[in-house]
């Protein structure tokens, strides 16, 4: 199986997993990046069976409005029992590392909304130690040069990822080399850098449930 093949197969293990939670009154979170993608067209098979979602990012937003799925504020919204989206490594904890693709700030919100997580990856997103995949960490603009000096007191290699803005209007750094044993600490140390908006550790909050892609089916991993 390809791994576009894995990503479609999580996701629709991920819709066969909430679909029958849901009902006309409900609101779904959806994350951003290819994976998420997947899960988006999956999900718009079954319009009429929820009320609408939330999105992560400017671009889920959009590809949710395409399929004619209504998108809500997220501060309109009290009740968010599913969030739903991918990653870029996860240890056998949940403890994921997320923002790839720039939108970690406002997935790591919606994720704090939901009641219940659901990851979805193929399964080379599965490490044993978070960190061979660089961390983003979102940053205040003017924050770049501080934010990066004192990532590197704390054993990163920070690199600006040229040429990108977030949602928020923020740039991210990309911190090479860490050897991630405690995603909870290092989680709480990096966000409490002056101008640091958020990293893509998901650890205090990590995932409630992973969906692992794998030729031989879908795993599940809970934490
Ligand atoms: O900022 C982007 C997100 O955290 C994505 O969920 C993450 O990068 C995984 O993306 P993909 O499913 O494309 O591998």
């Amino acid at each position: 199986m390809t791994q576009d093949q894995l990503k479609q197969a999580v996701a629709q293990a991920a819709v066969d997993l909430i679909l029958p939670k849901l009902d006309d009154k409900s609101i779904v979170g959806v994350g951003t990046g290819s994976t998420a993608n997947c899960f988006i067209d999956a999900l718009a098979q079954h319009k009429g069976a929820f009320d609408g979602a939330v999105a992560s990012s400017e671009a889920t937003a959009a590809r949710l409005k395409g399929h004619g799925i209504p998108v809500y504020e997220l501060n309109t919204v009290s009740d968010l029992e599913f969030y739903i989206d991918g990653a870029d490594e996860s240890d056998e904890h949940l403890h994921l590392i997320k923002g790839g693709g720039a939108a970690l700030t406002r997935e790591k919100i919606v994720a704090a909304v939901a009641k219940t997580f659901i990851c979805i990856a193929d399964a080379s997103k599965l490490v044993p130690v978070l960190g061979t995949f660089p961390l983003p960490v979102e940053v205040i603009p003017m924050a770049r040069s501080h934010v990066a000096r004192e990532l590197v007191k704390l054993g990163g290699d920070p690199v600006y990822r040229e040429g990108v803005l977030t949602d928020n209007g923020n740039i991210i750094l990309d911190v090479f080399n860490m050897q991630i044993t405690n995603p909870v600490e290092l989680e709480t140390r990096i966000n409490a850098i002056v101008g640091v908006v958020t990293n893509g550790l998901f650890a205090a909050r990590p995932a409630d449930v992973l969906l692992l892609g794998t030729p031989e089916g879908v795993k599940t991993l809970k934490a």
